[in-house]
């Protein structure tokens, strides 16, 4: 039984990447997933637009859905301030133990809460397992038919404030019609755009912004 491709993406990073240095994690992954194997992380050019949402909002409390490997939670960990956390969901115990490792390796161990499960599961437990009053940031990039029901979820489970501010991954491919449909046409929600493409591909993708007004 040979290897998984989490496992050798992993494997470039403790091969290539500096540890505590998580621009060098994000540099070897990218270049691991253009020269190597493809992998669905959010990417660099998608990646850069994360970076500059997370910026811009500094959040204190943020969740991310769908961990994978741990790329996107090691670029938007990266840029939080000190004291602040991000709780990431994955329900795959062979991509949550990868992802484990290329958190470490990027030295953000204290600033990630990554849990095992599935998200429909563990949204409705935020508050009393960890404490969670709501969320500043949500990033979503789990099965695309899960966006919808799990946004309702925080919705309903009181995670959402005021300005909360979702951003999700693949609204053009592979797509998430019932999300956009929904997220576009609420009026509890002031949604926005960003084109960019697939990661690593020249097809085009994008991420959708959307502010929770309350
Ligand atoms: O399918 C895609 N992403 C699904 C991501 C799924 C990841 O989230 C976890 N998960 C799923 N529901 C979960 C519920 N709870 C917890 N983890 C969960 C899965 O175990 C996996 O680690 C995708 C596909 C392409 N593509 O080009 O084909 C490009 C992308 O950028 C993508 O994100
Ligand atoms: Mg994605």
């Amino acid at each position: 039984t040979g290897s998984t491709r989490p496992q050798r993406l992993l494997r470039a990073v403790q091969k290539k990447a500096t540890q505590g240095d998580p621009q060098s994690v994000i540099a070897t992954i990218d270049h691991f997933c253009r020269h190597s194997e493809w992998a669905m992380n959010v990417g660099d050019e998608k990646g850069s637009i994360l970076d500059s949402v997370v910026t811009e909002l500094n959040p204190s409390s943020a969740l991310e859905l769908g961990t994978y490997c741990g790329y996107s939670t090691v670029r938007i960990a990266r840029l939080l301030p000190p004291g602040s956390k991000l709780i990431t969901l994955e329900f795959n115990p062979a991509y949550a133990a990868v992802a484990r490792q290329v958190i470490a390796w990027a030295g953000l161990n204290d600033k990630v809460q990554l849990v095992e499960g599935p998200s429909g599961d563990l949204i409705p437990q935020m508050k009393e397992l960890f404490g969670v009053q709501t969320f500043d940031f949500v990033f979503l990039d789990h099965w695309k038919d899960r966006y919808l029901p799990d946004t309702k979820l925080l919705e309903e489970c009181g995670l959402l404030r005021k300005g909360t501010v979702l951003l999700a991954d693949n609204v053009i491919c592979p797509g998430t019609p019932e999300y956009l449909e929904y997220i576009r046409n609420s009026s509890r929600y002031e949604s926005r755009y960003f084109k960019s493409h697939l990661e690593y591909t020249k097809v085009e993708d994008g991420l959708e912004k959307s502010v929770f007004l309350g």
